[in-house]
């Protein structure tokens, strides 16, 4: 069994992207199995609960092929081929691992089949009620008995009925959404109408779900009905990164001032987001950029700037939204000023561990004030943490919970057992390093005349060095482009400023080199042909259009180190990076560089206009070393770049 150690950073700035969502994956599994068609799942989480539920779609007859997986964990993006609702019986027990989610769902599907089988779980699981799902699912009329050494536990032993399930209503005593997703997949299966209604809103990743493999269902308040017999469409879908993850490494931001965190492509269900909400409330700068409704899921960028947390009441109404949360959440009320009120979360005592009792031992042990109830706990924040050697409980949320609350504790913080982190967040250790140890992206600028090499050189070192390469004149030359097909005359300076608000211009990376799109469409050769060539420099000269393209530039370095050519790379766009080049060349010997290539570029009329213009003109930037490559090969051109890199610290 491992342990993970921390120690406490004064700093936390770093650009992470979490797995996909495990609620959603479990449904996008167990609904491409039942649906008709094949199914693409992009962001898969390549998790042991997510592995385990495609395991048990695989054991009742469903194929699937993995087109991308992550090393070491599993499938993160697969294509299912459908079953139109026949399953076949399986041959042998279906195991569940350590997921409630996985065993509950499965349980609604399982207990519609003609064949009998079983489902059953680790050690853990197998401790965990099921008598929530059993109740409604007998009412429905199907055979279930729990044969666990723990009274309405698992291993479950559910079907084998030849009768078609009844439909019924049934009032769910608790806020569940694994209680509500099992009697609707069970509806599925059976005759008419079955509804169900909660106390309260859960998380409705079934409702949309259902909805994006074209079933209809029924949302009226809190009611949700399905008519039985319906088959699921086949339709591929996008997981968006899972927020209950996220949810870490928002607390670890937002409670450290300094931090600047941004956490990409995160699911943003309002059913979900709620520990946004309570963090915000505590006083965290978190900015949400929504980026789309992708598959019928919401999501977008988060943005944490760190700061001093206020404690504060987590709300009944509130609790089934973050219930996976708290753990966090109660870790984010130790590290705050003030009370925070965790009540009415009894729910969290029958969770993976007990997380009241497991939370409150291990705050305590890190000498965090806490009173323990029934149903939660009251943290009486400020009191200064300290390392502790803790316990994880087999439990995945209270083993990143303690690591997360190890990076504000003075000394070294050990959390032992820390395996089942892989149930749910594969990669976990992975970003922690990156959090810890965060290694600042750089940019090398290369600058020259037209015609010089500077894209040669720059596109070779990218390739040896494992970088990205941006070409900025492609950038300037898609704005020249632009405006002929506006039909804006190249002298027309006002036109040009105000077609930029008009297109809509995306700058992006494919196979590690940038790639620009002016409404959608890459102008591809049609970039380099004479009426650009004529008319880019002119274009360039424009200080609005270098505004704007050069903050593009800087972005640029949030996906990663680059190696960026252009004009005014050196002077203009990084001017503290310490790997300046400026690659040079006889004009004679551009001229003949270029018609080489059979262009006849009006390179030297370009190189006047760049060089005499008053915004940004290409000078040699300041710290720049100079390469004349007009006698140098290709391959020794590369070859001083990277000597002088290297004397420059590379
Ligand atoms: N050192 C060199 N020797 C010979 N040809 C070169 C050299 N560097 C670049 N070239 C060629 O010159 C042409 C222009 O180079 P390119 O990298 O596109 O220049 P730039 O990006 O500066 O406009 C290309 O066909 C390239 O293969
Ligand atoms: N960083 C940059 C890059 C290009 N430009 C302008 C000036 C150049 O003449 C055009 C086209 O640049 P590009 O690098 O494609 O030109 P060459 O390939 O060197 O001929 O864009 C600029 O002003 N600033």
């Amino acid at each position: 069994m491992s342990s993970i150690k921390v120690t406490p950073i004064k700093s936390l700035n770093a650009v992470i992207e979490v797995p996909g969502d495990k609620s959603i994956s479990h449904r996008a599994a167990i609904m491409a199995g039942l649906a008709d068609g094949v199914t693409q799942i992009d962001n898969y989480l390549p998790s042991e609960d997510c592995l385990c539920t495609l395991e048990a779609m695989a054991s009742l007859g469903v194929q699937y092929e993995v087109l991308e997986r992550l090393e070491g964990y599993g499938p993160t993006s697969l294509r299912i081929y459908g079953q139109a609702m026949q399953l076949n019986a399986p041959d042998v027990e279906i195991d569940c691992g350590n997921s409630g989610t996985g065993m509950r769902l499965l349980a609604g599907v399982l207990a519609a089949q003609p064949f009998q089988s079983t489902l059953t779980g680790d050690e853990s699981l197998q401790s965990r009620p099921m008598g929530r799902i059993m109740t409604p699912l007998s009412m429905m009329g199907a055979r279930i008995e729990a044969a666990g050494e723990k009274e309405g536990c698992a291993p479950m032993i559910l079907g084998g009925s030849a009768e078609r399930l009844q439909a019924i209503h049934y009032d769910m005593p608790m806020a569940s959404a694994q209680v509500k997703s099992a009697v609707l997949l069970a509806g599925l299966f059976a005759e008419y109408e079955t509804s169900v209604r909660q106390p309260a809103e859960t998380r409705d990743h079934t409702e949309r779900i259902f909805d994006h493999f074209q079933i209809d269902s029924t949302i009226d308040g809190h009611r949700i009905a399905v008519h039985g017999g319906q088959i699921p469409m086949a339709n591929d879908l996008y997981i968006p990164g899972d927020i209950s993850s996220a949810a870490f490494w928002l607390v670890a931001a937002a409670a450290m001032p300094g931090a600047e965190l941004k956490i990409k492509k995160v699911g943003l269900n309002p059913t979900r987001k709620a520990v946004v909400d309570v963090l915000i409330r505590m006083g965290a700068d978190i900015r949400v950029d929504m980026i789309s409704e992708d598959s019928g899921e919401p999501y977008g960028d988060l943005t944490v700037i760190g700061g001093t947390l206020q404690g504060t009441e987590i709300l009944p109404e509130e609790v089934p939204n973050l219930i996976d949360e708290i753990p966090v959440l109660a870790v984010a009320g130790a590290l705050a000023e003030g009370r925070m009120v965790i009540r009415n979360a009894s729910e969290l005592r029958v969770k993976e561990s007990d997380r009241i009792s497991t939370v409150v031992t291990n705050l305590r042990a890190m000498g965090a004030e806490v009173e323990e109830f029934d149903d939660g706990m009251e943290i009486t924040g400020g009191r200064p943490l300290h390392a502790a050697e803790l316990e994880s409980y087999d439990d995945h949320r209270i083993a990143m919970s303690f690591i997360i609350a190890g990076l504000f504790a003075e000394g070294e913080t050990v959390v032992h057992n820390t395996d089942f982190i892989n149930t749910s967040y594969p990669g976990f250790q992975h970003d922690l390093e990156k959090v810890m140890n965060p290694k600042p992206h750089f940019a090398i600028a290369i600058d020259g005349p037209a015609a010089s090499g500077k894209s040669t050189v720059a596109r070779r070192l990218a390739e040896k060095l494992g970088l990205i390469m941006i070409n900025t004149g492609a950038m300037y030359r898609a704005i020249a482009w632009a405006s002929i097909q506006h039909g804006i005359d190249a002298s027309d300076t006002e036109g040009v400023i105000a077609m930029l608000d008009r297109i809509d211009l995306r700058c992006g990376v494919r196979d590690r080199g940038s790639i620009i799109l002016v409404d959608g469409v890459d102008a591809g050769d049609a970039l380099r042909e004479d009426a650009v060539n004529s008319r880019v420099s002119a274009i360039a000269a424009i200080p609005e259009v270098r505004r704007l393209l050069v903050e593009k530039q800087r972005d640029y370095l949030e996906l990663g180190s680059l190696v960026m050519e252009g004009r005014d790379i050196g002077s203009v766009v990084f001017p503290d990076t310490p790997y300046k080049l400026y690659v040079d060349a006889s004009e004679e010997v551009r001229l003949a560089r270029r018609s080489a290539e059979g262009l006849a570029d009006v390179v030297s009329q370009r190189d006047k206009e760049d060089s005499s213009r008053k915004t940004s003109p290409l000078v040699v930037a300041e710290g720049a070393t100079v390469i004349d490559s007009s006698e140098m090969t290709i391959e020794e051109v590369v070859d001083e770049a990277m000597s002088i890199l290297k004397s420059k610290g590379l």
